[in-house]
């Protein structure tokens, strides 16, 4: 029998690599275009992704020979996950892999915001001593309002609890015993809104979560209140956002994701009340070796009929 081909598009750590050695022939073809993966797409039983390759429906259709698409990471958004299940292709992501690393860089942002840590460090090396600009203000005892309280969102929770912080969250599904745990409460999306000093996302990008942070929900918010979304573009509106900084409603926001990435709303990211990062949150060395690992047991699994872990279609 002919060896499996896999196909692995936007990078994958040498661990991952090998593991899927053992059983297939593995091509990195970090970086390619769409026109040339919907050429060469047919050649492949599995292709594995993060967030750059739009598995679109025409990819998949011009996958004769696909089996599974793996996505080596969470947010499964750019994956026509409709059309697969319809042409039988099994999708399988590596969801526990990068929680602790996104939610030490959502934890990272609230200190960075409340401190300004990075307007400061620009204004040193622009030789300046402005010592009288920065006065921040304390984490302990303010609210964090966390919207999607799932694997990364929970995570935070517990991290900010450690540190003093009020812990509200709303989530849709599941009510985590963690909330429990660190005394916090759980609260409608709306409250969380209103009563918040720091709110930070944590849901996917859904139909029902596009623009949800949008001109009607900044306007119910408090004054000053400071924003972190390092879950996906398209859950804040960005002009929305733009107004509210403008405006001093929002006293601060770090974003590690955009609506276009990279971003093409040059004002926002360079918006002085502004900190972003280029959707790094899950890019840890320990993270992405993980990732790779365990994407490749479950591409690996799928295209042997065993038992798999996170399958999503
Ligand atoms: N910036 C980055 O590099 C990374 C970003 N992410 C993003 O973080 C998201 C969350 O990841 P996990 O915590 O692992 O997922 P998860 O599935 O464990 O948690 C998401 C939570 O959001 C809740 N939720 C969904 N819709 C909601 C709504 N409308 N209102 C309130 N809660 C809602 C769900 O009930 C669930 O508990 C991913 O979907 C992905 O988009 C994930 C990894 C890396
Ligand atoms: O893999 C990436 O490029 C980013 C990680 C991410 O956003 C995810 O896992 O959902």
């Amino acid at each position: 029998m002919e060896p499996w081909r896999v196909l692995v598009t936007d990078g994958l750590q040498d661990t991952g690599i090998s593991i899927l050695s053992k059983e297939a022939q593995v091509d990195d073809h970090k970086g390619i275009s769409a026109e040339e993966l919907l050429k060469e797409i047919g050649n492949y039983d599995a292709l594995i992704v993060r967030g750059r390759t739009k598995v679109t429906s025409e990819v998949i259709e011009a996958g004769k020979k696909l089996k599974v698409i793996g996505r080596a990471g969470v947010g499964v958004d750019n994956i026509d996950t409709a059309y697969a299940k319809e042409k039988g292709v099994i999708v399988v992501n590596a969801p526990t892999a990068t929680t602790t690393a996104v939610a030490e860089l959502a934890m990272g942002m609230v200190f960075a915001l409340a401190r300004e840590i990075p307007r400061a460090d620009a204004s040193m090396k622009r030789g300046e001593w402005a010592k009288k600009e920065f006065e921040g203000v304390e984490l302990y005892g303010k609210t964090l309002g966390i919207i999607g309280f799932g694997r990364i969102g929970s995570t935070v929770g517990q991290m900010a609890a450690a540190v003093g912080m009020r812990i509200m969250a709303c989530c849709l599904f599941r009510i985590p015993e963690t909330i429990r745990i660190i005394g916090g409460e759980l609260l409608m999306m709306d409250d969380i809104i209103e009563k918040s000093d720091f709110i930070t996302i944590h849901t996917p990008l859904s139909d029902e979560t596009r623009g949800m942070i949008n001109a009607e929900a900044f306007a119910r918010m408090k004054d000053g209140v400071y924003l972190i979304c390092t879950a996906r573009g398209g859950i804040i509106d960005e002009k929305a956002l733009l107004d509210a900084l403008n405006s001093g409603k929002v006293a601060g926001a770090a974003l590690d994701v955009f609506e276009t990435e990279p971003p093409v709303f040059k004002e926002l990211i360079n918006h002085p009340k502004v900190i972003a990062t280029p959707h790094m949150a899950g890019q840890t060395n320990e993270a992405q070796r993980r990732a790779s690992m365990d994407i490749a047991k479950e591409v690996t699994a799928a295209l042997k009929g065993d038992k798999l872990h996170w399958k999503i279609v």
